[in-house]
């Protein structure tokens, strides 16, 4: 039940389709790049939170734990909502994420970039590969028993991703202080040991269901509620936090 929203900021009046290969690279040379560092104030982060170290531990955090009830090594943890973009069954062009518990307070997912997911020609959209690294933090909630949102994240883009490859993910909870879940993720290509091609490490915030209740469109969170097995889950998180 997550929202995933991408704003198009590039205006589209305008736009010269370069028709050789040559203009497409002068074109490319041409695009203005600001080296300006953007400011990260109140004013255009909109919340007040120190940036980089945010991600890192505090000295003082608690090590993140095993839920008594959390699934068994090895065990998938199927979809937490059929239309979610990272792991649900019916959203078409989703990552279809299929992910496994480990057996600390760790999850092992795999990914294949299909055809739809791509951003230049032939290679995995960024923005993809970021959200693939979210989904498979997010769902250390199963094995914490909470709930928990992304507050925070931050994704290292280390090398190309091309259509058809299989990403293989692997996320942990490294720490916990209050509600700030510390995690981190890669995700490797050729094999669950082979090189790195991103990397990530998000602060997720704990939240109770009145977070997606409260915020989400009516219409799905209805449907959702009236689904048993969602009210089932949501339930649990509450008598099990
Ligand atoms: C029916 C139900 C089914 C349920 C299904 C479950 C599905 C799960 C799906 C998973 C899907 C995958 C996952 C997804 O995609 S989740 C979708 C993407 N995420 C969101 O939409 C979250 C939107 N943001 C918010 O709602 C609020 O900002 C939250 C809830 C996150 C915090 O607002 P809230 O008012 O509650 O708390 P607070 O502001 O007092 O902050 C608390 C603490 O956290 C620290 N902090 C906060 N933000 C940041 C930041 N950016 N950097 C650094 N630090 C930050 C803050 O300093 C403070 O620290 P401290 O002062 O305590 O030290």
């Amino acid at each position: 039940m997550r929202p995933a929203c991408h704003a198009r900021t590039r205006p589209r009046t305008g736009v010269r389709v370069p028709s050789s290969s040559s203009a497409v690279n002068s074109a490319v040379r041409s695009a203005h790049v600001s080296t300006a560092r953007p400011r990260n104030t109140p004013e255009t982060s909109g919340r007040h939170h120190p940036p980089k170290t945010s991600l890192t531990p505090p000295p003082g955090a608690g090590a993140a734990v095993r839920h008594p009830d959390a699934p068994a090594p090895g065990e998938l943890l199927g979809s937490h909502y059929g239309q979610c973009f990272g792991c649900g069954a019916d959203q078409a062009h989703g990552l279809h994420l299929e992910i496994r518990a480990g057996e600390g307070v760790d999850v092992t997912a795999e990914f294949r970039v299909r055809p739809v997911h791509q951003g230049a020609p032939g290679l995995a959209h960024g923005g993809v590969l970021s959200t693939a690294l979210d989904e498979t933090m997010g769902s250390l909630c199963w094995l914490m028993h909470t709930i928990m949102v992304t507050g925070r994240l931050e994704t290292d883009f280390v090398r190309p991703v091309p259509v058809d490859t299989v990403l293989h993910l692997s996320a942990t909870a490294s720490a916990v202080q209050g509600r700030k879940v510390f995690t981190r993720a890669t995700g490797r290509i050729g094999g669950p040991d082979g090189p790195v091609a991103v990397r990530a490490e998000a602060l997720f915030i704990k939240v109770q269901v009145e977070h997606f209740t409260d915020h989400g469109r009516d219409e799905e969170i209805k449907a959702a509620m009236a689904d048993p097995d969602q009210v089932r889950r949501a339930r649990a998180f509450e008598v099990n936090p």
